[in-house]
């Protein structure tokens, strides 16, 4: 087995350091700060991002970058998405052989509204790497640092590139499939967390099970919407990256997204549910860019302009609810009709 470089010691990238080493890979694991390397290196715990937590002797961390990639074949970037150019710029400085780069995490670019993996492609050198991958899905990493079943989709644009992925990561606890559609993957796992944020924000107002499921399943018809009109294929958001994710973020107290949504409910104020969070909250940035886009695309997107207006314009969670409850009529499966036509007519 050879060594892979996962950069990222937060939640998310010791949790795939986690499954890495559990099939049998040396790991070199990227932190950001000193004190974390040297915590997960001598006390084998990382107590901020994921308590409780052994981790094992095979995950190296250390805070040189040229020391966590050298020798490994496969990088894992697993920073949050507003430091992915950052990390890419300082890894063409230090690469020594042609990489395979996956990325796991969940974000659109405010202003460029450029995916992921759109940013690797316009940061990193193109002979460094043969091909960006995206591994996405419904996967909290306190669960899956506690080996409980989880299945998460990797894309690549070349199947034997996502096979040779799917096959570092798979293992009895972490199922992982493959999928052609790197466009729909990623826009699923981003978008999700702006639903998460309207989850919250209903249970934050002391809302019930019907408000929760008519925001995931109309949240998902304004996410393949944006989705199918930047050119992701509509099926995937019935799939793991798409219902799966939206699922499992809107429903659980796992969820940063959710979290953070459910004290802006309460009444606090963005900065300072940010600030107590300590842990990315990828909806935020996100729920700008898709605004944005939502925008320039000419894409109805209500229940994202909401949480836009929450969060951006201080604007009433409770009169944004009604604003959405009173809009104009429509037949539910409208838009979902005219996607798959559009689709099946290309
Ligand atoms: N947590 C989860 O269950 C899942 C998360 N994801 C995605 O994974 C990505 C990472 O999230 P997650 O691990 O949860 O985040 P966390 O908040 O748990 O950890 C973030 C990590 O990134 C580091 N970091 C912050 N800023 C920078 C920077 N400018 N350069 C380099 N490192 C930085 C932090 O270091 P420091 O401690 O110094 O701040 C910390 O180690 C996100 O896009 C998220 O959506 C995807 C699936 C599941
Ligand atoms: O993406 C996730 C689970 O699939 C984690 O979501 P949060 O970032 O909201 O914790």
């Amino acid at each position: 087995m050879g060594k892979v470089a996962v950069l990222g010691a937060g939640s998310w990238g010791t949790a795939l350091a986690i499954v890495l080493a559990d099939n049998g890979h040396e790991v070199g694991l990227w932190a950001h700060r000193k004190e974390l390397a040297d915590e997960i290196n001598e006390k084998r715990t990382n107590d901020k991002y994921l308590q409780g937590i052994s981790i094992p002797e095979q995950i190296v961390a250390d805070i040189e970058l040229s020391a966590v990639v050298k020798d490994a074949d496969d990088i894992i970037l697993v920073v949050p998405t507003k430091a992915i150019r950052e990390v890419c710029q300082n890894l063409n400085q230090v690469i020594d052989r042609k990489v395979t780069i996956t990325h796991a995490s969940k974000g659109i670019e405010p202003e460029t509204y450029k995916r992921v993996s759109e940013i690797v492609r316009e940061e990193m050198a193109e002979e460094l790497y043969d091909d960006v991958v995206v591994l996405s899905g419904p996967s909290h990493a306190e669960e899956v640092s506690l080996r409980q079943p989880t299945t998460v989709t990797v894309s690549a644009e070349r199947l034997e590139v996502a096979e040779r992925v799917q096959d570092l990561f798979i293992n009895r606890q972490f199922r992982v499939y493959t999928s052609p559609d790197i466009v729909g993957v990623e826009l699923g796992g981003a978008l999700k967390n702006i639903i998460a944020l309207g989850a919250g924000i209903s249970d934050g107002l002391g809302y019930g099970d019907n408000a929760k499921a008519a925001l995931i399943t109309r949240g998902l018809a304004e996410i393949a919407r944006l989705g199918t009109s930047m050119g992701a294929n509509p099926l995937t958001f019935s799939g793991l990256t798409g219902i799966g994710d939206l699922i499992v973020t809107c429903t659980s107290s796992h969820s940063r997204n959710w979290r953070a949504g459910y004290k802006l409910g309460q009444g606090h104020d963005l900065e300072e549910v940010l600030e107590q969070m300590g842990m990315v909250v990828e909806g935020v940035r996100t729920t700008k860019a898709a605004y944005q886009l939502s925008q320039t695309q000419k894409v109805e997107m209500p229940i994202t302009g909401g949480i836009y207006r929450i969060l951006f314009d201080s604007e009433d969670p409770r009169d944004v609810v009604d604003q959405l409850m009173t809009r104009i009529r429509r037949h539910e499966m409208e838009d979902l009709t005219n996607i798959l036509d559009e689709h099946m007519n290309e």
